[in-house]
């Protein structure tokens, strides 16, 4: 299928709409849901999951919540601002996801929820376990409840996701599930939130970057406002991007980096990004990494004597460290709060 969605310099680009396989989660029938899968994640490693488990009013309360969130005054915003462990509100240009081709960073705000960790506990002393920064029930009512609520039945998808994928790749099926890797693991929800401003490629202006996830994987919900384009192959030259469009009720999955690292590239994270068409769009992103410790080495079915390992072992921490370090923005970017209200707009 293939529709005509962009138009750069008066020079229309076709872009085609993906065709994604579509997991059921509830399905009886487990050798077909791994074989899809599996093809899909030999191929481009995004598909679609359905009856996952999660209700339809359940995710209009998160949209609902996340939509009322960022309709607040930028100045409340701030005070919910992301703290040295990545919980919290980020701002407009937070992430640059592509610094070859953007030029300010992406046209996105967001908000970054983790696994509640108290201060005090020890596992606190982590880069990426903590406290999260909740904003005032007063302002929000039944925010952090929701959000909650929501984290936690996500991750019982992801772990879900993971069987299939251990499957698909010749493990037992609760190899991901070990204590050591999902057992105790970094879960990131984050709200998105697109302010309409019409993505230009040829003017390095993009809702979001290209980029691939860094983690296992990714759940994606959004709204039905499409945007989300993936790159299959990202040696082409022109690159050919296709659209993946929303379906309702059901979750875009992707692969991240680590486990295509993991799977020695048998199975693939691909290249994705978001373009604006002027409207305004909201999406909410559940990345799933390992524990902090876990090694993310070659697995087992994934390395033969023609196939040696492509990489070295890495600790997830360690990982997800040099990948945060080069998009994200340093915090000292925001002096003060009011250097976000004053900051100038990017000149385009
Ligand atoms: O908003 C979207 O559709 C995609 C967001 C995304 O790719 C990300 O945050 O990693
Ligand atoms: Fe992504």
């Amino acid at each position: 299928m293939t529709m005509e969605r962009e138009s750069i310099n008066g020079v229309p680009e076709v872009t085609a709409v993906s065709t994604l396989n579509v997991i059921d989660l509830s399905g009886s029938d487990t050798h077909r849901s791994v074989s899809s899968l599996k093809q899909a994640c030999l191929d481009c490693g995004f598909f679609y999951v359905i009856n996952h488990g999660i209700s339809d009013e359940l995710m209009k309360e998160v949209f609902d919540q996340s939509r009322k969130a960022f309709a607040l005054p930028l100045s409340e915003k701030m005070k919910l601002l992301k703290n040295e462990k990545h919980r919290g509100y980020t701002p407009l240009f937070d992430e640059r996801l592509d610094p070859v081709n953007q030029l300010n960073g992406d046209y996105k705000e967001g908000y970054y929820i983790g696994i509640e960790v108290p201060e005090d506990d020890p596992r606190a002393q982590e880069p990426y376990y903590g406290p999260n920064v909740w904003p005032d029930e007063d302002v929000l009512p039944g925010w952090r409840q929701c959000m909650e609520k929501y984290h936690q039945l996500a991750l019982d998808v992801a772990k879900a996701v993971s069987r299939l994928i251990a499957l698909a790749l010749d493990l037992e099926i609760e190899y991901f599930n070990k204590q050591e890797i999902l057992g105790e693991p970094i879960a990131i929800l984050r709200l998105l939130h697109y302010e309409g401003r019409v993505s230009d490629p040829s003017k390095g202006i993009y809702g979001a970057g290209a980029h691939s996830d860094f983690g296992f994987i990714t759940l994606l919900a959004t709204d039905d406002v499409s945007g989300l384009q993936i790159c299959k192959d990202k040696d082409a030259v022109p690159q050919k991007w296709e659209y993946v469009e929303p379906v309702k009720g059901a979750f875009v999955v992707n692969l991240g980096d680590m486990l295509e690292r993991w799977s020695n590239c048998i199975f693939r994270s691909t290249l994705h990004r978001v373009i604006i068409g002027g409207q305004e769009r909201y999406s909410i992103a559940y990345f799933v990494l390992p524990n902090h410790n876990c090694l993310v080495e070659c697995l087992p079915t994934c390395r033969s004597e023609e196939n040696p390992p492509k990489f070295p072992p890495i600790r997830c921490r360690t990982y997800l460290g040099q990948r945060y370090e080069e998009t994200h923005a340093n915090l000292s970017k925001y002096q003060t709060h009011a250097d976000l209200s004053t900051q100038e707009r990017p000149k385009t």
